[in-house]
């Protein structure tokens, strides 16, 4: 018998604060435990990925953005499912940082970004990211 994975589709906020970028690191209790990852969370039924994106950051972190751009969405195969990843570069409009869920969070340099241990999904959206910005 042949069982397909599940297919999760899951929005992600890159967030810039001037010229540093927000990373959030899963819990040891989430799925990829301790991995770091760019906050955000899967799409519910009926929610456009911006309203997904701006629920779960308030549930994660307490927060609401404002979106600057979309980035192109990133699919990668987990071995237990597929995830697609809806990225959304984005600033803080209100609210502070509350950890909801997350082990940590920093905030870093973009070219600092690669040097974290990112879920498998994220590696190549911080690679599409990156050509996005100017260094300083
Ligand atoms: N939010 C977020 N999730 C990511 C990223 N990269 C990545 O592989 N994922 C995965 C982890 C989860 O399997 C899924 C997101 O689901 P979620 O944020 O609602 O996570 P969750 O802890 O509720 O998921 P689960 O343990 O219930 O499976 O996508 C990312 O950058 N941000």
């Amino acid at each position: 018998m042949i069982i397909s994975k599940k297919h999760i589709h899951v929005t992600c906020a890159i967030i810039e604060r001037g010229s540093l970028v927000l990373a959030a690191q899963r819990s040891a209790t989430m799925s990829l435990p301790h991995k770091w990852e760019f906050p955000g969370g899967k799409i519910d039924t009926g929610e456009s990925a911006e309203e997904c994106l701006q629920r779960e950051l308030m549930e994660e972190l307490n927060i609401g953005v404002t979106v600057s751009r979309a980035l192109s969405p990133v699919t990668h195969g987990y071995t237990d499912c597929t995830v697609t990843l809806y990225p959304f570069v984005c600033t803080i409009h209100s609210g502070e940082i509350i950890l909801h869920e997350h082990a940590a969070v920093v905030w870093l340099k973009a070219d600092e970004l690669p040097t974290l241990d990112w879920a498998a999904a994220d590696v190549p959206v911080v690679a599409m990211y990156l050509t996005t910005v100017i260094p300083d």
